[in-house]
């Protein structure tokens, strides 16, 4: 016989879900009619917005009452204003294939599961993507922990005209992947050469007996993994579910605080939030002290910076440019004039984006 209490809360359960229904359609057509307004706008409005959804994120985690974790708030809510986006305007993202890598999962994070994902082969072809205007964003991996820095993509971001629009911060698990019987069984590991490295002492450990196979991405090795009797590959959970494969051992990486970070690339310009960061990439004829030179004004207006990256410049006149990140917006009164002090020693300077400072979550 049925626990009396249990079905009680069933019945409970089920006049819940029908408000919940109610209130999301009516959160819907909300949304649609912003997407209507946006639409009748004379000067051209974006749909997504990107410093909005973070302000809805974040109100609402604060508010949570329990007993679902923030974690848990977080990404029922991005489903939502996912799939109210796709009301107002279906988007096509762009990103670094293959299906089934930590990139497709920085998308799927940022935009949730509505938007037509669009994997593509290089990261310049993502650029290109977004330029022609065949897809609205694109995301590339800007830190990988599977590649380090991406010099490609800092590449890029000089080249083009396209700006950056948000950072995802992605924690990366590695998972070991396969449909092998037991770990025993397994002959082969495929995957990218640094997430072999970044696990090498729980392989030593539980499969010294596997062959280890480097591959071109985690998504390759997941490939691999699902058609090769015996053979396993290291990748993220999404990989699993794509391409069906069983995780033998999940949490397999020797250092557990391992996180990356994604850029969204696109045309938009965004509105400061209170919790910005800008990217810019500067450069001078070189002399002895010109770094100092061009850091100094970043010391004086005590602004943090994040991250300094130096590259060979492609223009022999400059022998480096410099990529910096700086905690404010660019439209922030202070960060306005570092900014433009910083632009009075370069020789060459461009603001490659301000956009909302990504959460680990
Ligand atoms: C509804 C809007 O459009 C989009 C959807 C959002 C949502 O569902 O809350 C938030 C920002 C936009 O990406 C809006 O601009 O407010």
């Amino acid at each position: 016989m049925a626990n009396q209490d249990l079905l009680v809360y069933r019945d409970k359960i089920d006049a819940i879900d029908e408000q919940i229904l109610a209130l999301l359609s009516s959160r819907a057509a909300c949304a649609k009619a912003i997407g209507h307004i946006k639409q009748n706008q004379t000067v051209a409005m974006p749909f997504y917005r990107p410093e909005r959804e973070k302000a809805v994120l974040e109100r609402l985690m604060d508010m949570n009452p329990g007993p679902l974790p923030d974690k848990e708030i977080r990404r029922l809510f991005r489903e939502v204003m996912s799939a109210c986006l796709a009301l107002e305007m279906p988007m096509d993202i762009a990103y670094l294939g293959p299906e089934g890598t930590y990139t497709q999962a920085a998308v799927l994070k940022q935009f949730g599961h509505s938007v037509n994902t669009v994997p593509l082969r290089t990261i310049p072809d993502v650029f290109k993507a977004v330029q022609s205007e065949n897809a609205h964003f694109g995301i590339v991996p800007s830190e990988n922990s599977t590649e380090g820095v991406v010099t490609h993509t800092l590449d890029m971001l000089l080249q083009s005209d396209l700006r950056i629009c948000g950072e995802i911060l992605l924690r990366i698990q590695h998972n070991l992947l396969s449909n092998a019987e037991s770990l025993s069984a397994v002959k082969a590991v495929y995957a990218h050469e640094q997430a072999l490295a970044q696990c090498r002492n729980w392989l030593n450990r539980y499969i010294p007996h596997a062959d280890l196979r480097p591959v071109s991405s985690n998504g390759k090795a997941a490939e691999i993994a699902a058609t090769e009797a015996n053979a396993a590959a290291i990748a993220g959970q999404m990989a699993s579910d794509f391409y069906g494969l069983s995780i033998l051992a999940a949490g397999i990486e020797d250092e557990t605080n391992n996180t990356t970070r994604f850029l969204v690339i696109g045309n938009q310009q965004l509105t400061p939030t209170g919790d910005d960061k800008t990217s810019l990439v500067v450069s001078a004829n070189n002399h002895p002290g010109l770094l100092h030179q061009l850091l100094e004004p970043i010391a004086r207006y005590k602004v943090n910076m994040t991250r300094l990256e130096s590259r060979p410049a492609r223009q022999a006149i400059w022998e480096y440019v410099f990529f910096i990140d700086l905690e404010g917006h660019e439209h922030d009164e202070k960060t306005a004039s570092l900014l433009a002090e910083i632009k009075r020693t370069a020789s060459f300077f461009k603001v490659l984006g301000s956009y909302p400072v990504g959460t680990v979550f």
